[in-house]
């Protein structure tokens, strides 16, 4: 028996959690070769490996109807953790269910109740119309001609699709394609959708409708959503709360303001002044973010906040002044930086 299928601790609820992982890892051993033709001889002889642990003992649950941000810099993890999840890679150790299912085993009731979609890898073939394409995952999941041109016709004027899946996919522009995209891996009707940097290179436009389709999505069929972006844009808009790693580990899992409040426990004050100040004499008030000609934005420690906002307008002559949370961006970055939490 593998660790896969050995029973979970009693206190997880496989009723409860939709995704479930359970101090799952991934190790992939990578050949070493010493450098010269020296160590080209003996790497062919007899090989050395070395383990890059890329997920390390990461343990999660998510209740159906969630939407999370799964975060990490380059490398952190996220993709071999998406693959686990939907039974692409097997774990080194640990336990994963999905919709009560064992990813790796791919039975075909599970094939059907998730989709993975990978923003920079496609499924449409490219010389054909999307619409060939979805025929064929069509007949692939026994959807009867009806059911598909009802989901046909409901996806495409969700995505505003509407007179593009008769066209090549190559003809497509990258947000027109990767909508379509997204069309296909919902033909059948997933409950979880592993969605990997799906707004990856896409124009702003086209981001927030890829945005706005999947949060009426959710709404609509109560879809589970696990996604990763490198456009904060996209976990803000969506996800309530979000899972990080860093190195393969766990760092924080929670609510997305919480994870704010914990790693960004300042404020930016933006103010207008009436005259030009010299960025020497604002240092006085806090730290300076930046000076723009009558324009400056300090960092504020928040327990400082009240005292350093009356300094400023009592000093100084301020035209406007506002207080905003630091961008979402920044923390994360600050926290990836951070490395441990
Ligand atoms: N098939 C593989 N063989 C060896 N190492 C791998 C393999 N796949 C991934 N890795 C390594 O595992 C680590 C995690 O990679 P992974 O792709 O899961 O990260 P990621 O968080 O998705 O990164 P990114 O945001 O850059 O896509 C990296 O160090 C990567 O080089």
């Amino acid at each position: 028996m593998t660790s896969e299928e050995s029973a979970l601790p009693h206190f997880i609820n496989i009723y409860m959690s939709i995704i479930l992982a359970h101090n799952l890892s991934k190790f992939y051993p990578v050949a070493v070769k010493e450098p010269g033709i020296k160590g080209t001889l003996s790497h062919f002889f007899r090989r050395t490996y070395r383990q890059i642990k890329a997920v390390r003992d990461v343990s999660f649950e998510i209740t159906p109807g969630e939407v999370v941000g799964f975060l990490g810099p380059n490398g952190a993890g996220k993709t071999t953790t998406l693959k686990m999840l939907t039974g692409l890679v097997h774990p080194t150790s640990g336990n994963v269910r999905v919709a009560g299912y064992v990813p790796f085993r791919r039975q075909e009731e599970f094939l059907r109740k998730v989709t993975l979609v990978m923003g920079q890898k496609q499924q449409l073939l490219w010389d054909l119309p999307a619409m060939d394409s979805l025929k064929i995952n069509a007949a692939v999941y026994g959807i009867s001609d009806h059911e598909f041109m009802l989901r046909v016709g409901e996806l495409t004027e969700m995505l505003s699709l509407e007179g593009k899946l008769n066209q090549a996919v190559r003809k497509l522009s990258l947000g027109e394609r990767m909508k379509a995209e997204l069309l296909a891996a919902l033909l059948h009707r997933p409950q979880v959708l592993f969605l990997d940097e799906p707004t990856l290179g896409l124009d702003v436009n086209a981001q927030v409708g890829v945005r706005d389709f999947l949060r009426q999505y959710n709404q609509r069929y109560q879809a589970t959503v696990l996604l990763t972006s490198h456009y904060m844009a996209d976990i803000t808009a969506l996800c309530e709360r979000v899972i990080m790693i860093h190195q393969g580990a766990l760092m924080y899992d929670g609510s997305l303001d919480g994870l704010l409040e914990r790693f960004a426990p300042y404020r930016e004050v933006h103010v207008e002044l009436a005259h030009e100040i010299s960025k020497e004499k604002l240092k006085f008030y806090g730290d300076v973010k930046t000076v723009e000609g009558r324009s400056a934005c300090f960092i504020v420690e928040q327990e400082k906040l009240t005292r350093t906002v009356s300094r400023i307008l009592s000093d100084l002559e301020v035209v406007d002044l506002q207080v905003n949370e630091p961008p979402v961006e920044e923390v994360i970055g600050r926290v990836f930086q951070a490395g441990v939490v």
